[in-house]
């Protein structure tokens, strides 16, 4: 889909300035079409390079210097120009078929009106799915949020109900957060759970997922991959997140852990079991010295550490 592959190639925060542009430009254009409009029904003056001039108007301007090479490839780009562009030769034909012979023809009109309907159902529909994907994924970490994650595991877990394969699920959560916003201050903290977020993002295999799942807690997907190879993935996020320095204010560093839980999803049981599960082990894992790995295992609901 067209808005998640610009997310990976423009980033979060360039793709929602895009979605402000664009909702702005469609207001912009509904003021071209008044003064269109304003020719008809208030003789006002005929001006041919305002309706000839499709590259010159701010929605023009806007669209032929957009440079990113993902954006301008889109069928939705290229289909939102070419309305664009006839809608302007219309309204063109329109203001000479006005000059000569004082009157439009309502075909003319009623075809003038489409397009000009449908270009802004188009560029609407392009803003509204860019500012629907962005909300489902965290603004701090830009990792996907809870919501979007439940319908990734959900997925995952009709695929093992139907007998293809395993899915595990990895709870991870930083150790000893709070005292790191007590020490370096909440934005400081802030700038810790990036870094952790993309340590995770770039450790990972390209088929898992991880999710902001709370406030320092984070849920993996990993699709299969039963619950041994999922501990083993597991540690070495731990291990590798130990040893990375995270870099603070003045050259200062920081280091932190974190502690994980292990479940693997069963055929025929619900997601939240899986889940809870994973929070089970991860409560072990706390409560045995922190940064470490725990998978569930039947002991884990028996209470064993
Ligand atoms: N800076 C920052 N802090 C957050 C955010 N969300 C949650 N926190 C903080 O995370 C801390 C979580 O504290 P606790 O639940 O006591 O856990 P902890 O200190 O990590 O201890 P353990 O999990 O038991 O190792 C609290 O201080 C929250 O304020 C956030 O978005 N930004």
């Amino acid at each position: 889909m067209l808005v998640n592959r610009l997310i990976e190639t423009l980033g979060h925060e360039e793709i929602k300035a895009l979605a402000l542009s664009l909702q702005g430009l469609v207001g912009h254009h509904l003021q071209w079409l008044n003064r269109i409009h304003q020719v008809f029904i208030c003789q006002q003056p005929i001006d041919y390079p305002l309706a000839r001039d499709y590259r010159g108007c701010s929605f023009g301007q806007w669209y032929y210097g957009v440079s990113q090479r993902e954006l301008k490839q889109a069928p939705e780009f290229i289909r939102i120009g070419r309305l664009h562009q006839q809608l302007h030769e219309l309204a063109t034909e329109m203001l000479l078929q006005y000059e000569q012979q004082g009157v439009v023809n309502e075909a003319l009109y009623g075809e003038f009106t489409t397009i000009e309907q449908r270009f802004v159902a188009e560029v609407e529909a392009l803003a509204f799915a860019i500012d629907d994907t962005t909300r489902q994924f965290d603004s701090l970490t830009h990792l996907p949020t809870r919501s979007l994650m439940g319908v990734v595991l959900e997925k995952e877990l009709s695929r093992v109900n139907r007998r293809r394969g395993s899915c595990s699920l990895v709870m991870g959560d930083i150790d000893h957060f709070k005292e790191v916003n007590d020490r370096y201050g909440h934005p400081m903290g802030d700038r810790v759970l990036e870094a952790v977020a993309s340590y995770f993002e770039e450790a990972l295999r390209r088929y898992d997922v991880v999710s902001r799942y709370g406030g320092e807690e984070f849920l993996f997907s990993m699709p299969e991959t039963d619950l041994g190879a999922a501990c083993e993935i597991a540690e070495r996020l731990r291990e590798g997140l130990e040893a990375t320095p995270i870099p603070m204010q003045e050259g200062a560093e920081v280091w932190v852990t974190a502690s994980f839980g292990v479940a693997e999803m069963e055929p025929g049981k619900p997601l939240v079991e899986a889940i809870s599960r994973a929070d089970e082990a991860l409560y072990r894992a706390k409560k045995s010295g922190r940064n470490r790995v725990c998978g569930w295992s039947q002991e884990n609901r028996a209470g064993g550490v």
